[in-house]
């Protein structure tokens, strides 16, 4: 996945300037590796989480999934591709509450009108420590619990790209370190690259790349940021 000159502004509520919350800001989360985002809070982790996404638009810059640009495609191509190649975990979860754990991993995938291989979804469950969960309602469930039905329902149908928004927030060290290695695996075994936004510093160890964020730019990476020759070369055509 890469990102060129992304840049996204909010209206102030009370008048004034706007606020830049993503200023200028190229990237690239290479397949199988783990890129952190860190950065001080409203430096515009979330937003850039959501124009990578493409959970949002930005008012300038591009976006590439491999050799699809992304930022050009309208809302129902989009949304069929964010159901197959992007995977996200969201900070506030957005399970569905009418359906059990198993119906909501399952629901990107049904609603693409695909199945899951037998026993995939339960495979995922089970390295999240959640098999016994799955026909649970999520409010039957502690928030550590849907956190990790939501990870399930990002990684279940195996997306280029999973995006998480401070995937450990609610987990006990035991359940973060059981999520970091499904993320590590499914990085360094499957070749998926990671992107997550993580205050915290058991993510960020884990990170092969680490992008610290401030006031809407990339203030400093531990590895190039913008150009990597592995990245296939983005198509001229839509
Ligand atoms: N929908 C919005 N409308 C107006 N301003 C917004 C909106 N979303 C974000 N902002 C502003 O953009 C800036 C960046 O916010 P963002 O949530 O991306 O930061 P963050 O680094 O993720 O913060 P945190 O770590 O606290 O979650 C902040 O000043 C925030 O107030």
């Amino acid at each position: 996945m890469r990102a060129e000159h992304l840049t996204r502004s909010f209206r102030s509520p009370r008048g004034g300037a706007p606020v830049v919350a993503v200023d200028d800001v190229s990237l690239v989360a290479t397949a199988g590796a783990i890129t952190a985002i860190t950065g001080p809070s409203g430096s515009g982790k979330s937003t850039l989480l959501q124009l990578l996404a493409a959970l949002d638009r930005p008012d300038r810059g591009r976006v590439w999934i491999g050799d699809v640009e992304i930022t050009r495609l309208r809302d129902r191509r989009l949304a069929a591709l964010r159901r197959r190649r992007i995977g996200f975990v969201f900070q506030s979860f957005n399970l569905v509450p009418s359906l059990t754990a198993r119906e909501n991993i399952a629901l990107p995938v049904q609603i693409d009108g695909h199945e899951l291989a037998p026993g995939r979804l339960e495979q995922v469950a089970e390295q999240l420590g959640i098999a016994d969960r799955l026909d649970h309602l999520p409010a039957q469930l502690s928030g550590g619990q849907q956190q990790r039905v939501a990870v399930a329902r990002a990684v279940v149908a195996e997306p280029d790209v999973v995006f998480a928004d401070e995937p450990t927030g609610a987990l006990d060290g035991d359940t973060a370190q059981s999520l970091l290695r499904l993320f590590r695996s499914l990085a360094t075994d499957h070749g998926h690259a990671l992107v997550v936004v993580t205050h915290d510093p058991r993510v960020a160890g884990w990170a092969d790349h680490v992008l610290r964020m401030d006031r809407g730019r990339i203030a400093s990476a531990d590895a190039p940021a913008v150009e990597d020759p592995t990245m296939p070369l983005p198509s001229a055509t839509p």
